[in-house]
C-alpha cells in the first residue's frame, strides 16, 4: 500500500493506494496532525510500504508531521521537491523553488493528462489558477483568497458579521441576493470566485487557444465548477503529480 499527504493551508487530505494498480482503499481530510494519525490508525489500513507527501506548509510544521508518521508507521517520508522540469513540463518561475508545490504538481499532472494547453484551478484556503502551453511551457498564474479566506476576513475586520458554519452551509442553498448576512456573504464570495474563474478561463482562451483542457481541484472546486461546461473537477489532481514526482524507486 502507499499512503499519500497532501497538506494544505486548511486541511490534510490522505489516501491509501494499492501499489499494483492505484486503487484507493481509505482516504480522508484531517484538520490537525493529531486528526490525521487518529484517522490513519481508525482506518485499519496495514502494510503501508511506502509514503509520499506534499506540503505548503512551513518547514517544521512538514517535518513534524513528517515524524509523527515515521513514528506511528514503518515508512520513510518522500517528500515532493520543487523543480525546474517534471514529465515534460517547466516551472515558469523565474525562482522555481518558490511555486507553491501543491500548484506544480497539480500543473505538472494536468498537463500529462490533457496532452495539450490547460488551465488548472485550485479552490482552497487560496485560489490559484496557472497556466500551461501545449509545449509544457508554464506561463505562471494567479493567488487570489478563496472562501476560507474571503469569509474570515469579513468576519475579522467588521463589527456585525457574525454567523455560524450552519447558517454558512445553508446560504449556500441558491445564490439569489441575500436576504440576511450569511446569505449576503456566502453568496457574494462565491460570486467572487466564479467571476476569477470566468475570468481565467478568457485569458487561457486568449494565451493558449479555446481547445485547452480547464480543470478544478480543491474543496471549493464544486461552488464553481457550473461556470463552464469544459471545466472538469479533478479532486485528485495534486496527489496523480505527487505520483509523478516521488515515483516508487
Ligand atoms: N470534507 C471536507 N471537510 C472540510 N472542508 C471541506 C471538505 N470538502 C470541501 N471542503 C472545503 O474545502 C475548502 C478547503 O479546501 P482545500 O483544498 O482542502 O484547502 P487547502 O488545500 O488550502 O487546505 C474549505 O473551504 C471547505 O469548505
Ligand atoms: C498559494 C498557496 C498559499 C495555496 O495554498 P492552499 O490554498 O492550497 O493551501 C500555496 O501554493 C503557496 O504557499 N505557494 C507559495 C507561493 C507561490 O506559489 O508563489
Ligand atoms: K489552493
Amino acid at each position: 500500500m502507499i499512503l499519500e499527504l497532501d497538506c494544505g493551508n486548511s486541511l490534510i487530505k490522505w489516501r491509501v493506494v494499492r501499489r499494483h494498480d492505484l486503487v484507493t482503499v481509505a482516504g480522508g481530510v484531517a484538520d490537525s496532525d493529531q486528526a490525521l494519525l487518529t484517522q490513519l490508525r481508525a482506518s485499519g489500513v496495514v502494510d503501508i510500504h511506502y509514503c509520499r507527501m506534499v506540503s505548503v506548509r512551513s518547514e517544521q510544521e512538514t517535518d513534524a508531521l513528517r515524524v509523527g508518521l515515521e513514528t506511528a508507521f514503518p515508512v520513510t517520508v518522500h517528500i515532493a521537491a520543487p523543480a525546474t522540469e517534471l514529465s515534460g513540463v517547466v516551472n515558469g518561475y523565474r525562482e522555481y523553488q518558490r511555486l507553491g508545490m501543491d500548484r506544480w504538481l497539480a500543473l505538472v499532472a494536468g498537463h500529462c493528462l490533457a496532452g495539450r494547453g490547460c488551465l488548472v484551478l485550485d479552490l482552497g484556503t487560496a485560489v490559484t489558477s496557472d497556466l500551461v502551453d501545449a509545449a509544457g511551457k508554464h506561463l505562471g498564474g494567479y493567488i487570489a483568497p478563496g472562501m476560507p479566506l474571503m469569509r474570515s476576513q469579513l468576519r475579522t475586520h467588521t463589527r456585525r458579521i457574525r454567523y455560524g458554519d450552519d447558517a454558512a452551509h445553508e446560504a449556500l442553498q441558491n445564490l439569489l441576493p441575500g436576504q440576511e448576512t450569511s446569505e449576503a456573504v456566502e453568496r457574494g464570495c462565491v460570486l467572487m470566485l466564479r467571476g476569477f474563474v470566468r475570468e481565467q478561463i478568457d485569458l487561457a482562451n486568449r494565451l493558449l487557444g479555446d481547445d485547452c483542457a480547464v480543470y478544478l481541484t480543491g474543496g471549493d472546486a464544486e461552488l464553481v465548477k457550473d461556470e463552464s461546461a469544459r471545466a472538469v473537477v479533478l479532486p485528485d489532481l495534486v496527489f496523480l503529480g505527487l505520483a509523478l514526482a516521488c515515483p516508487i524507486e
